[in-house]
């Protein structure tokens, strides 16, 4: 036999070894051919796993989508919100995340649901989440794709009505329940996911019946968190006051006449020394951000939101009649801070006084909303949440903003009202704010960032133990 063919030989019986074999075909069960054999077992399903996963991934990414698109396809605009097919929807998903749901209506066909993970440690305050199942109105015809078809474009933009104002982060904090669910936390504190109606006309028979009621005072609220703003920046908007939102409808009367006349006392000429006062104070508001004086929620903001006067036709108006009435809407936003005694003084003596034939009155933020809507949760009465929420962010390598006052108003100020510290956090970075525009989107692969964010949050909060609150070690599932 030459070198080569006893090298020939030696690596055929190592290739017999290797599957069990010896010379003569029998098996062989040495602990050498065993372990080859696990590792090939082993490097099969390694294989298998890793052709499986990234498909399982994408069906429930497709899912988690669905869950979003399914939600934005309800019409829930004003005035006519479809509140039932709303409660269908979020009681069925309650059942498929695993959520205890109660509804109530505190007013008549305006359903309040709420979706409960119970804490293991139920005496403890608990966490609410809260968003609201209405939106705006939305023109449908100036909208790239109709507003309630939740249509994905080529680079993930989702498009809906509500896709920022609040659907949006009613689905964040269900996806992160449901994610938190999957990987075995237990919370300490109980979880609260309320989804409330009639946000966007002023909350009087959503929110705000509910923290009124004993179902409310039952859940001992101690945190909340509520809608935020859409940031075009890399980190996000957050938010611990808000202004309050005035409606103001000013109204002017005056001589009619010819329209070829020119006199003095006409209710159009009445109306407009009005609007040159209050645009001059406008400018000068607007003149405070322009010079980064103060930031949006900081500053008094007033725009007029409609118009009317003339003598209507058929086909248009009366032209050559002047109108003995004349009326002006506006939306006025008025920080925490501001000196409400100057701006009644404002709008009584400069705006609308009596002596010009001007009267104001004001519509759906009455007098008593001024006053709950300028408290604030104050800085001291936001910890140790501000530190257990910068932290959360940051673990899920995503900033945060300074805490701001919120230009626009939420519910969260019925919250703050009844003393519940309350954070306006939507998390949407890198994309425009749209709410209330025509075109409203967010972007896919944002919403999912920001589930992730949303888990951080919960995990974190939930499992918070106060020791004021509580005197049991909490077993906390980080
Ligand atoms: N969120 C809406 C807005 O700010 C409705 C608030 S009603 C006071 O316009
Ligand atoms: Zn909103
Ligand atoms: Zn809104």
């Amino acid at each position: 036999m030459t070198v080569s063919t006893a090298r020939c030989k030696n690596i055929m019986e190592s290739c017999f070894e290797l599957y069990g074999m010896n010379r003569m075909g029998r098996m062989v069960t040495t602990s050498r051919s065993l372990f080859f054999l696990l590792l090939l077992l082993l490097l099969f399903f390694c294989v298998t796993l890793a052709a499986l996963l990234p498909i399982a991934a994408a069906a429930e990414h497709d899912a988690v989508v669905k869950r979003l698109q399914e939600y934005l396809r309800i019409q829930t605009a004003h005035p006519d919100p479809d509140y039932t097919l709303v409660s269908d929807f979020l009681l069925s998903l309650a059942t498929s995340v695993g959520l205890e749901a109660r509804s109530w209506e505190f007013v008549k066909e305006k359903p309040v649901i709420l979706l409960s993970w119970n804490g293991t440690h139920p005496s403890l305050p608990s966490l609410l989440l809260n968003s609201h199942t209405d939106v705006v109105p939305a023109q449908k015809e100036k909208w790239i794709y109709h507003p309630f078809s939740a249509t994905q474009d080529a680079e993930g933009n989702i498009y809906g009505r509500g896709s920022q104002d609040t659907k949006s982060l009613g689905m964040q904090y269900l996806e992160a329940i449901r994610n938190l669910k999957a990987q075995g936390f237990k919370p300490a504190r109980s979880i609260h996911v309320s989804f409330v109606p009639d946000e966007e006309i002023g909350g009087k028979d959503g929110m705000g019946a509910f923290v009124t009621s004993r179902e409310f005072q039952a859940l001992n609220v101690g945190i909340a968190m509520d809608e935020g703003l859409a940031s075009s920046e890399d980190s996000y908007n957050i938010y611990f006051q808000e202004r309050s939102a005035w409606k103001l409808i000013i109204k002017a009367t005056g001589a009619p006449g010819h329209g070829s006349k020119l006199y003095d006392n006409s209710a159009f000429q009445n109306l407009i020394t009005s609007l040159q006062t209050i645009y001059s104070f406008r400018e000068s508001q607007i003149e405070l951000l322009r010079s980064a004086a103060r930031l949006e929620g900081e500053i008094i903001s007033i725009n007029n939101v409609y118009l009317t006067a003339g003598t209507p036709t058929p086909t248009g108006f009366v032209m050559n009649l002047q109108p003995s009435e004349a009326e002006a809407g506006f939306d006025i936003r008025v920080p925490p801070s501001a000196d409400l005694g100057d701006l009644w003084r404002r709008i009584r003596e400069e705006w609308a006084p009596a002596s010009c034939n001007l009267t104001h009155t004001f519509t759906q933020s009455d007098p008593q909303d001024k006053g709950l809507s300028t408290q604030g949760t104050s800085r001291d009465d936001l910890q140790p949440w501000w530190a257990l929420l910068k932290e959360a962010v940051y673990k899920a390598n995503r900033t945060l903003g300074d805490l701001v006052i919120r230009p626009s108003a939420t519910d969260a100020r019925y919250l703050r009202n009844m003393g519940i510290p309350a954070f306006c956090f939507s998390p949407m970075a890198n994309t425009p704010s749209l709410l209330h525009d025509h075109n409203e989107f967010l972007n896919v692969a944002e919403y999912i960032k920001g589930i992730a964010v949303y888990e951080e949050i919960v995990r974190a909060f939930a499992s918070y133990a106060d020791p004021v609150d509580f005197n049991q070690p909490v077993h906390c599932n980080h």
